[in-house]
C-alpha cells in the first residue's frame, strides 16, 4: 500500500473496526430468520460498508482530536496525526468524506433509521466520548462504551427498519464487555495514561480498585451472555460456548484480582478480544446450524 494510503488507513483503527462491523453483521444475521434471500444479502453488505465507513470516520476524528495526547503515549505516538505526518485539514476532510459517504449509503440504500442511529453513534464516540467524557471522568469508557455497543443494534435496524429486544441484549453484552476489555489494557499501560493526563481508572483509583472492577464486570457479563439463550434467540450450542468463554474471562478477572502482573493484564486484554469474537461467531453458527 502506498504510504499516504497506509497513513489514512491507520487513522480508521482497522482492527477495532473489523470487530465492530462483525458485531453489526451478527445483528443482521439474527434479525433475518433462516437463510437470507439474495436481496437481504445485498442489503446486509451495503449496510456493513456504510457502518464501516462511518465507524472509520469516527476513529479518524478521534485521532485528530487526540493527536497531542497520542504523541505523549508510547502505544499511540506512531499515529500519523500524532507525528504530524498529516495536516489537520487532511484528517478532517478524510473523516468528513467517510462519514458522508457512509451516511448516504445507509440513508439511500438501507433505511433512514439505520443512518440516524449510525450518525448518533458517530457523535457518541467522536464528540461525547472523545471530547467531553474522556478528559472528564474515569467512567468515560463505561458511558462511552454505549457507542461501541451499538453495532448489533445498527445491524438489526438495517435489516428490519426497527430495534428489537434481541438487539438490545447484544448491545448489553458489548456494553458490559467494554470495561474489562479496556481496564485490563489500562492496567498495564498505566504509565502511558499517567503521562497523557487522562483520568483513566488505574490512574485515579489505583491498580487494586481497577482489578476489582474488572472482576465484577466479568461476573455481570457472564449473566448477560446467558440472555440470548434465556430469551430464545439461540440454542444449546451458543450456551455451551458462552459458558466456556465466560468461565475463561471470569477466571482471568479472578486471577488478576488475586495476583497482579502486567503479563497477566495483557493476557486478560487479549482474551477479551477472543471472548467477544468467538461469542458472536457462536451466535452466527448457532443461528444457521441448530
Ligand atoms: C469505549 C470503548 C472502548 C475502548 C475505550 C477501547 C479501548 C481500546 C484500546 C485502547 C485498544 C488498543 C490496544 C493497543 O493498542 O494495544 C483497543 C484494542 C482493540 N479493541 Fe477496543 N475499546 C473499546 C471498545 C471496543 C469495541 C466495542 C470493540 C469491538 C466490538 C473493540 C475492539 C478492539 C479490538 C479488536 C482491538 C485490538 C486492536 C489491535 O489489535 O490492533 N473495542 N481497544
Ligand atoms: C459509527 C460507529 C459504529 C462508530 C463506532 C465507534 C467506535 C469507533 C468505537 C470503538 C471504540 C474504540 C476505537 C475505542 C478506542 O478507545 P480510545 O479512542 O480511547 O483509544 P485510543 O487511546 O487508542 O485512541
Amino acid at each position: 500500500m502506498p504510504s499516504r494510503l497506509r497513513q489514512f488507513n491507520a487513522l480508521t483503527k482497522p482492527r477495532v473496526i473489523q470487530l465492530i462491523v462483525f458485531c453489526a453483521l451478527i445483528g443482521m444475521v439474527l434479525a433475518v430468520p433462516g437463510v437470507p434471500s439474495w436481496a437481504e444479502v445485498r442489503l446486509g453488505l451495503i449496510a456493513c460498508l456504510g457502518i464501516w465507513l462511518v465507524a472509520g470516520a469516527a476513529a479518524a476524528f478521534n485521532c485528530l482530536v487526540e493527536k497531542g495526547i497520542d504523541a505523549k503515549m508510547k502505544r499511540t505516538s506512531w499515529r500519523p496525526t500524532a507525528r504530524n505526518q498529516l495536516q489537520d485539514w487532511q484528517t478532517l476532510l478524510f473523516s468528513g468524506l467517510l462519514c458522508t459517504a457512509g451516511s448516504v449509503l445507509l440513508y439511500v440504500w438501507v433505511n433512514p433509521l439505520t443512518m440516524w442511529l449510525t450518525f448518533a453513534t458517530f457523535v457518541g464516540y467522536a464528540v461525547v466520548y472523545t471530547v467531553i467524557l474522556k478528559p472528564l471522568t474515569p467512567q468515560n469508557i463505561v458511558i462511552g462504551g454505549a457507542s461501541g455497543a451499538m453495532p448489533p443494534v445498527l445491524g438489526w435496524a438495517a435489516m428490519t427498519g426497527d430495534v428489537a429486544p434481541e438487539a438490545l441484549i447484544l448491545f448489553l453484552i458489548i456494553f458490559l464487555w467494554t470495561p474489562p476489555h479496556f481496564w485490563a489494557l489500562a492496567l498495564y499501560r498505566v504509565e502511558d495514561y499517567r503521562k497523557s493526563g487522562l483520568p483513566m481508572l488505574p490512574v485515579t483509583h489505583g491498580n487494586e480498585f481497577t482489578r476489582l472492577q474488572v472482576l465484577l464486570y466479568t461476573l455481570v457479563l457472564f449473566a448477560a451472555c446467558l440472555m440470548p439463550f434465556i430469551y430464545g434467540m439461540s440454542s444449546w450450542l451458543y450456551l455451551v460456548v458462552a459458558i466456556a468463554l465466560s468461565i475463561g474471562f471470569c477466571g482471568y478477572g479472578f486471577a488478576l484480582w488475586r495476583n497482579y502482573s502486567d503479563a497477566l493484564a495483557r493476557k486478560t486484554f487479549r482474551f477479551s478480544l477472543i471472548h467477544l469474537s468467538v461469542l458472536f461467531a457462536a451466535l452466527l453458527v448457532d443461528h444457521y446450524l441448530i
